[in-house]
């Protein structure tokens, strides 16, 4: 499988800040690639020197092979980018939106093509000022596809929508997927990562901390489950770090008792045993399958909201 995107200590610097502290990436051709971390990770900027619109301070960026430096225009006609905040003009139509970009390119699918796969068609002489968060961010991919591109970049794609245009969505990066083509996109939607992304690099202070496909990332945990719970009075992490069975302890934003465990029916007798040695009792119980939020947080022992 060819590679289409290769990083090597990228770095960038806005003035005192920086935003990107030596990444390294590698996605293969064909896949669905997340870029997951908390707000000023710095995935925007990395997002956008890949899409060359801006410059790194230092590294290297190799897209589909070739760098922006010597291969700007080339680059620019095989990929598609979807920005974080839609910059559409609201004194256009949408056909008009979409024929403007589809003159940016040499090739590609004909508007009405467009207009249907992003189910615009019934809104294609609507003015853009007129249209729902949904059918505006509909708009902005439909852009983003009007040069058939190899490689596609979306930033936060689908904040802002609801259910229904979220899993729409999904679909059309599944279908475009399936097509062999490459998708990389950032998010803070543990689930979309979960469900989407072949592989997923976890972005933490500008750097890759952690990469691989979701299962293996919560799999790396040692416990692919968690026993959440609340006691009376309230016990903490270390009642439990020496628990038989249990990989991790934690306290989570709500203040519940996040405990790693691989087996929950072995480890949860003695969970139960260490409580009542403390003298306290049992207020409440879950136990979930570990998620790339656990992963976050085992990693940098902060939530991905903080
Ligand atoms: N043009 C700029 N000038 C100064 N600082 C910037 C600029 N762009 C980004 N930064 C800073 O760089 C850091 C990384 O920002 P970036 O937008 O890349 O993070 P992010 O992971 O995409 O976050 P979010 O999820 O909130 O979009 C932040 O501290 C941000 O404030």
């Amino acid at each position: 499988m060819g590679i289409s995107i290769r990083v090597r200590g990228l770095h960038k610097e806005f003035g005192d800040v920086a935003a990107v502290r030596g990444l390294d990436l590698e996605v293969r051709t064909g896949e669905c690639f997340g870029l997951l971390g908390p707000n000023g990770a710095g995935k925007t900027t990395t997002l956008e020197i890949l899409e060359g619109l801006q410059t790194a301070t230092r590294g290297e960026v190799e897209v589909l092979g070739r760098t922006w430096e010597k291969a700007g225009n080339a680059l620019r006609e095989r990929i598609g980018v979807v920005l974080q905040e839609n910059l559409l003009s609201d004194k256009l139509t949408v056909r008009e939106t979409l024929e403007l970009f589809r003159s940016f390119y040499s090739q590609g699918p004909d508007t009405e093509e467009l207009l249907a796969l992003l189910q615009l068609t019934d809104k294609s002489d609507s003015w853009v000022v007129r249209l729902s968060g949904g059918q505006r961010q509909r708009l902005s991919i439909a852009c983003s596809l009007a040069g058939d591109p190899e490689l596609i970049f979306m930033d936060e794609p689908t904040t802002g929508l609801d259910p229904q245009s979220r899993r729409a969505l999904w679909q059309l990066i599944s279908a475009f997927r399936a097509r062999g083509r490459t998708v990389v996109f950032t998010t803070h939607y543990m689930d979309e990562a979960e469900q989407l992304c072949d592989r997923v690099a976890v972005v933490d202070k500008g750097q890759v901390i952690a990469v691989g496909t979701p299962a293996e990332l919560v799999a790396s945990l040692g416990g692919e489950h968690v026993v959440e719970l609340t006691t009376q009075p309230a016990l903490g992490p270390p009642d439990f770090e020496s628990v038989a069975g249990v990989t991790a302890a934690r306290t989570t934003l709500t203040g519940r008792l996040a405990l790693s465990v691989s087996r929950p029916h072995l480890a949860l007798p003695s969970i139960l045993a260490r409580i009542a040695e403390r003298g306290a009792e049992l207020s409440g119980l879950t136990t979930r399958n570990a998620t790339l939020e656990d992963v976050f947080v085992s990693l940098t022992g902060r939530n991905l909201r903080d």
